[in-house]
């Protein structure tokens, strides 16, 4: 009787979901739907209870998962709903401790993100900037001799064929790093850059998007630290951390108030040095921990996101030819062979932004977004939500609404331009969320991703080395991470 009566007991006008099973709640049900895709366990149970929000227990913890445009979009916009999980999983990467600005909130998340976006500014990060867009292009030039096969490197590259995601973590890590850490990575040092790539992606793949079993029942950590990410989460964790600790080692030993600041660092450690001449408790706020764990979650997010992302949008064009061949006849037309496309093009090259779109629906990098938590009781869509609720928007739902979009499964850029071939000013899409928690990279990674896409298909013809690897074929995880991919690179006559 006690069982059943928990099984169906939720808060007052909960929305509707399944039952709550002992130990996990809801978290059997979802795993039984599809152990991988947690995204579309959600949509099914959406389907089956004839809602677009659904609410179950995973463990303790009440849920709710939104679905569709309209309600992803309120969920992302409402301040209510801006609040982040606090779970083992999300302090095992942070000593220990609440730090860094995934899963961070309140007022000391707002201070922090406010002032990393402030003075990532300084250096070109979320705007245009002479000095990025130089690094970005010095980038690209070693990216193509990579794959032209000039830079004996052959773990990524070899016999004309090119490994991917792998063969883009420098360049994007690369230009992050000139921003945070005032200086490129150097040749000797790229296999380093991928082996730190490599551990952002063991991250991301231990941490299933719900938190997984560990964030339910934290105990499990000692029983089975591997098979439940924790030990995945908290090496990978440590690699990233590292990097940015060995960076901040380095700049303490030069650094100098007076002088203007080199990078993000310096102005971190400017702040430091001034709260603590001003007698503030640097444990709460300004600290060289926060500042590892910020420097992890933007490398993190960098190496991840922006590389699979390309990676997807070249597996697409290398099996729609003539998307390809449309892309190239635009560069060809607009930007020609004699300089390298740049930012200054962008608008002029409507067709490539729209695959950069299209990819960003299709393969929803992050399919449920990350965790929120309500920071207030409140309503959505006429049901309660009580303070406390973990909230997700499930965003693939919205990209792949049949009703907004027609054939969502098909991969047509086409749909994000008018008659005339220009971009639609209107995107509904919202693969960077939206609201207070939007992603603080989105206009880094439009960029860099532009460019680095219409330099590689100015430059070469991408087929695929294997038919195996599909544009779904990706790893499960907190986002979507593509299966090694080896393509066939051909310089262009
Ligand atoms: C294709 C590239 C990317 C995609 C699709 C993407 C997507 C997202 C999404 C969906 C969120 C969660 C929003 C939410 O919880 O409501 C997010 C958060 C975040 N992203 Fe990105 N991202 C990308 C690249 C980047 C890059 C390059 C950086 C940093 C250099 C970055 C830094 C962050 C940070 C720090 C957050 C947490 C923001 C917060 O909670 O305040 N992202 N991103």
């Amino acid at each position: 009787v006690v069982l059943y009566k928990q099984a169906y007991e939720r808060p007052p006008n909960f929305p509707p979901g399944p039952p709550r099973l002992p130990v996990w709640g809801s978290y059997w049900l979802l795993l039984l739907q599809d152990a991988c895709w947690l995204y579309r366990s959600a949509w099914a149970m959406a389907d089956r209870y004839a809602s677009k929000v659904i609410g179950f227990y995973l463990g303790a913890f009440p849920t709710v998962v939104v679905h569709g445009p309209e309600l992803t979009r309120e969920m992302f916009n409402r301040a209510e709903f801006a609040g982040r999980p606090d779970t083992v999983l999300t302090r095992v990467r942070a000593f220990g401790k609440r730090r860094g600005l995934f899963f961070t909130d309140g007022a000391f998340w707002v201070e922090q993100r406010r002032f990393a976006l402030r003075h990532l500014r300084d250096f070109g990060f979320g705007r245009r900037m002479a000095c990025a867009e130089d690094t970005l292009r010095d980038e690209v030039e070693e990216l193509l001799a990579l794959v032209r096969g000039e830079c004996d490197d052959q773990e990524v590259a070899s016999r004309g064929c090119v490994l991917l995601p792998h063969a883009l973590h420098v360049p994007f890590v690369s230009l992050l790093w000139s921003m945070f850490a005032g200086r490129r990575f150097t040749r000797a040092e790229h296999a380093q850059v991928r082996a730190v790539s490599k551990a952002a992606a063991t991250f991301v793949r231990n941490v299933d998007p719900m938190g997984g079993a560990v964030s339910q029942t934290p105990w499990l950590r000692h029983l089975a630290p591997k098979a439940t990410g924790f030990h995945g989460v908290k090496t990978a964790g440590a690699v990233l951390t590292g990097l940015v600790k060995a960076a901040l080692d380095e700049h303490v030993k030069d650094f100098n108030m007076d002088e203007a600041p080199r990078d993000f660092i310096d102005h971190y450690l400017a702040q430091i040095t001034r709260d603590k001449a001003d007698g503030v408790d640097c444990a709460s706020t300004f600290c060289e921990e926060q500042l590892q764990v910020m420097g992890a979650d933007m490398l993190l997010a960098a190496a991840t996101t922006t590389t699979g992302t390309v990676t997807f949008a070249l597996n697409w064009l290398s099996r729609r030819p003539a998307l390809q061949r449309r892309c190239q006849a635009q560069l060809d037309a607009v930007v020609g062979r004699a300089r390298l496309p740049s930012l200054d093009d962008r608008a002029s090259l409507p067709f490539v932004e729209a695959v950069l779109r299209e990819t960003l629906r299709r393969n929803t990098m992050l399919p449920l977004a990350m965790p929120h938590l309500t920071v207030e009781d409140t309503k959505l869509d006429g049901y309660d939500i009580p303070k406390n609720t973990l909230i997700f928007a499930n965003v693939n739902s919205a990209h792949m609404d049949k009703d907004y979009w027609g054939d969502p499964e098909e991969f047509r850029p086409d749909r994000f331009l008018d008659e005339k071939g220009e971009l639609l000013r209107r995107d509904v899409t919202m693969p960077f969320g939206a609201g207070k928690r939007l992603c603080p990279g989105e206009t880094f990674s439009r960029q860099s991703m532009f460019v680095v896409l219409a330099a590689l298909l100015q430059n070469f013809w991408f087929e695929l080395a294997s038919d195996k690897v599909t544009p779904d074929c990706c790893l499960p995880g907190l986002t979507l991470t593509p299966k090694d991919t080896w393509m066939r690179a051909t310089p262009r006559a």
